[in-house]
């Protein structure tokens, strides 16, 4: 039996992926195989020993202590694009509520209900929720991933004018993105020509914070911005002074915190990007089904920390070995199998920067005996012997 522990709530469509004669899962399973998570914090959580793979139901990997997992040999997962759809459709609205003061009409409107003739107020006090329209505006879209190409290639049809900014463009995100999409090759080219910007790239050392002081300095007055990514993607500080002078009109977050929520023209949402039924379960699906051809097969497909892998069966036993991405790892692998006189039926080796996995398929049954021999070598950090 699989042991997999839950974090999150995770969509039943992805639970029951896992076959209840062969997986146990729960929220307090210990010793766990496997874990699935969506937005839990796991930077102090204690690996138990058996803990071989975390699939995180989502796209951001923040909430996991990459290094950490690499160092015990535990491949952690996402589920790249399964949720781009739902954000696409959050940030079509974003956009709308940052332009058009909706979020503050409505709640005017409601003030109203008390009063004897809401139909006067209405048309009374709705001037003072005028808001400029999308179409003939510049949107700038920083990350051209799965959920940037998608914003990018839509507002396109809002009559909007597009800058995509992402300097690590895939093959995939450029062969979906529209012709009518410019490419920006700096981030100033977006900062001083768009009336809107919206950021749709991962937090990382080099995002962390990087809407701050000298680039809202280079924005156009009155810049409208959406963060659907990260709150730490902006520095909190400064995206109140630029609200409070003017700088930026509106900012919409889709990650509030208490001291963000103080500024004016914030329109705050509460993490509802991917929180739609498709998306929950699309992510949910793609995230355990990863998570079972690993555990089951040792392959892997949409690792953040380790190279994809996928090998057909070829042998009787099979050796899945993470370890260093160093000089003579194979053939130290390689030498202990030929020492025992296991014949290799077939193997691939893959890298990702730091990190390697090698898949052994051997002719004969083996035993734990080889593996521990395996698992003593200095370059190797984790081991296991599936037998089929
Ligand atoms: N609000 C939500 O609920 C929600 C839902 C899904 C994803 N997200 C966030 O959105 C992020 C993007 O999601 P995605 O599915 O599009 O991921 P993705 O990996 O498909 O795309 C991210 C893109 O950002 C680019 N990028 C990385 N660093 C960059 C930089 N410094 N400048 C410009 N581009 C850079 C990458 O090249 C990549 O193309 C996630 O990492 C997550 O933080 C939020
Ligand atoms: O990175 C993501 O996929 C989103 O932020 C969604 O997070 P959630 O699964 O907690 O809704």
């Amino acid at each position: 039996m699989y042991r997999i522990k839950t974090l999150n709530k995770i969509s039943p469509a992805g639970l029951s992926v896992l076959d209840q004669t062969r997986y146990t899962i729960s929220t307090d399973v210990e010793n766990e195989d496997g874990i699935l998570v969506r937005s839990a914090d796991m930077h102090d959580y204690a690996f138990p020993d058996a803990l071989r793979a975390v699939a995180r139901a989502g796209a951001g990997t923040n909430n996991i202590p990459i290094d950490r997992c690499s160092e015990a040999g535990i491949v952690v997962f996402n589920t790249p694009g399964a949720n781009a759809n739902a954000v696409k459709e959050l940030a079509v609205c974003a956009l709308l509520l940052a332009s058009r003061k909706i979020s503050d009409g409505v709640a005017w409107v409601k003030e109203q209900a008390a009063g004897a003739d809401v139909e006067q107020a209405v048309e009374k006090g709705k001037s003072q929720f005028v808001g400029p329209e999308l179409s003939g505006k510049m949107l700038g879209v920083i990350g051209l991933g799965a959920i940037g190409v998608q914003v990018a290639n839509i507002a396109t049809k809002l009559g909007m004018t597009v800058f995509g900014y992402d300097p690590f463009l895939s093959v995939d995100g450029a062969l979906s993105l529209s012709r009518l999409v410019h490419r920006a090759m700096d981030l100033e080219t977006i900062y001083k020509n768009c009336d809107y910007i919206t950021l749709h790239v991962p937090q990382t050392p080099e995002t962390k914070g990087m809407f701050n002081e000298d680039a809202f300095h280079m924005m156009k007055g009155g810049v409208r911005i959406l963060n659907l990514a990260r709150g730490t993607l902006v520095n909190d500080d400064d995206m109140l002074a630029a609200l409070d002078s003017g700088k930026v009109a509106c900012y919409v977050t889709d990650f509030p915190n208490g001291k963000i929520l103080r500024g004016k023209n914030v329109v705050a949402i509460p993490h509802l990007g991917a929180s739609t039924p498709e998306s929950e379960e699309n992510c949910a699906v793609m995230a355990a089904q990863e998570l079972k051809d690993y555990l089951e097969n040792g392959n892997i497909q949409n690792s953040v920390n380790l190279p994809t892998l996928v090998q057909p069966w070829s042998g009787v036993s099979r050796l899945c070995i993470i370890h260093r991405n160093a000089p003579g790892a194979i053939a130290s692998i390689t030498g202990v199998l030929s020492k025992d006189g296991v014949n290799v039926a077939n193997m691939t080796n893959k890298s990702k920067k730091d990190y390697a996995y090698t898949v052994v398929d051997v002719d004969s049954r083996i035993g734990e005996s080889v593996a521990d021999t395996i698992r003593a070598l200095d370059v190797v950090l984790r081991v296991r012997l599936l037998n089929h």
